[in-house]
């Protein structure tokens, strides 16, 4: 008699696995090499922005009040006395009439208040020394970015967690941050099972196919910030596969499997979780593709038994082993982002599970459209490249129409959301 598995709701089955979710490690890394880690640690301001008093502009830094009766018909002269340029302490404080040539980014002189741009003075000399004069009154603060404007010191800019990008590196180098402390990459192992398998440089054999879910799960591993260490394929082969899994174990913070994980005679891993001593969390789920999806753990170690076929294995990666790994990587929402879209096709025939179809977004003016990205099976893999989300199909008793409303889940994203 064949095995009857129970189906758990996707939503249960997600929650199941995070409970087991555990912060990662830390690790610190030079500025240079942050890119695209996940900060381990907030970024506090470490000083005030800017960390003292400048000039936006080109131009002359002086004292508001001696332009008071500056009109177009009355110029008011400066006797210009200092030169500064950005880098630059000025050592001079401005007396009445006195004024400072100053650049863009330089500190403002003690006693101005203001700075005029050169295109609004007139500038000549007079037995040798520099005058400017100038023909309209200035305002106290005018052109003057003020100590702290941007940023007080103490202020928490980043959380822990956020992916390290051009901005959030540029903040790290402000605060003088030369290294940083990142999520350490959880290293996930990855072993494909199946008789069938050849590798992508072997040609084609009779029965054969070349394994390609390896590389797939490789790739999706790389791109949600976690290190993949390979393991090979197995032969379905009871202990040798169990030697295999459980020295894998042994070396890496998560794995994953590929395959074996139904009721045929050649799935093993159902035996090999046995022959491990592992927890299996749940065997099946109500969601299409996946639903042989298994997840299993021993000590403290997530087991996941990804199916063999192709989009079946590529969504259980998202739903289950994404939302882990982004846990681990201090991500505050590790879930895929959702957003609603409008169907761009019919999809008429009813499924009792919850559908998840590879898809791509259309925009048009305020609206986003979903579409399938290829034929919407289990076991095909062409349906994937140009997959960017995924549609998700309530299960039911109906099928949906073109135009109508559905959740989106969408995979090129990298901030996330809070819940699933
Ligand atoms: N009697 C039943 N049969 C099946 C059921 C069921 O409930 N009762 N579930 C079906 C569903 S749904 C799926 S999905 C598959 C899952 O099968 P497994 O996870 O056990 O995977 P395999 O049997 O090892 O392989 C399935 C399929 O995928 C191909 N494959 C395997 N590994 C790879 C790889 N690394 N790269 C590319 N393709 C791979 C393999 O050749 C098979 O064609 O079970 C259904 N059956
Ligand atoms: O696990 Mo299967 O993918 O539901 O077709
Ligand atoms: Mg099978």
């Amino acid at each position: 008699m064949v095995e009857i598995r129970k189906p758990i709701p996707v939503e249960e089955a997600v929650h199941k696995v995070m409970q087991y979710q555990k912060y990662g490690k830390k690790e610190t890394i030079s500025l240079h090499d942050c890119d695209q880690r996940r900060l381990a640690e907030p970024i506090i301001a470490t000083n005030h922005v800017p960390s003292f008093d400048k000039s936006p502009y080109d131009g002359f830094a002086l004292r508001s009040i001696d332009t008071a009766d500056a009109s177009f018909n009355n110029p008011v002269e400066f006797e210009v006395v200092e030169h500064i340029g950005a880098g630059n302490v000025p050592k001079i404080s401005l007396q009445k009439g006195q004024a400072t040539r100053i650049m863009t980014g330089a500190m403002i002189p003690e006693g101005a208040d203001c700075v005029a741009m050169f295109e609004v003075c007139q500038t000549y000399e007079k037995n040798n020394q520099p005058y400017m004069s100038i023909k309209r009154k200035m305002e106290k603060d005018q052109n003057i970015i003020k100590e702290g404007s941007e940023v007080s010191k103490g202020d928490v800019l980043i959380e822990q967690g956020t992916l390290i990008n051009p901005g959030v590196k540029a903040l790290l180098a402000t605060f003088g941050y030369s290294k940083v402390c990142v999520a350490k990459k959880p290293l996930i192992g990855v072993i494909a099972t199946g008789t069938e398998l050849l590798d992508a440089d072997q040609p084609l054999e009779p029965g054969k196919i070349r394994d390609s879910n390896a590389y797939m799960i490789e790739s999706q591993i790389l791109k949600v910030g976690g290190e993949c260490l390979y393991f090979g394929k197995l032969a379905d082969e009871l202990e040798t596969s169990y030697q295999t899994i459980n020295n894998a174990l042994n070396k890496v913070d998560i794995l994953i499997t590929t395959g074996g994980v139904s009721v045929g005679d050649f799935d093993l891993m159902p035996a090999i979780y046995d022959k491990l001593g592992a927890d299996v969390l749940f065997n099946k789920v109500g969601m299409r593709p996946g639903s042989v999806t298994t997840v299993a753990t021993r000590g403290n170690q997530l087991l996941f038994g990804l199916s063999g076929n192709p989009s079946a294995c590529y969504v259980g990666f998202e739903l289950f082993v994404r939302p882990v790994l982004q846990s681990k990587l201090f991500n505050k929402k590790p879930f895929l982002k959702h957003i609603t879209a409008n169907l761009g096709v019919d999809f008429p025939k009813p499924n009792p599970f919850t559908r998840f179809v590879r898809s791509y977004l259309t925009f048009n003016k305020s609206s986003i459209y979903v579409h399938p990205s290829g034929i919407d099976k289990s076991n095909v893999v062409s349906s994937l490249a140009n997959a960017t989300c995924l549609m998700m199909l309530p299960g039911g008793t109906r099928g949906f129409e073109a135009g109508s409303e559905v959740d989106v889940l969408l995979l090129d994203d990298m901030e996330g959301q809070e819940a699933f």
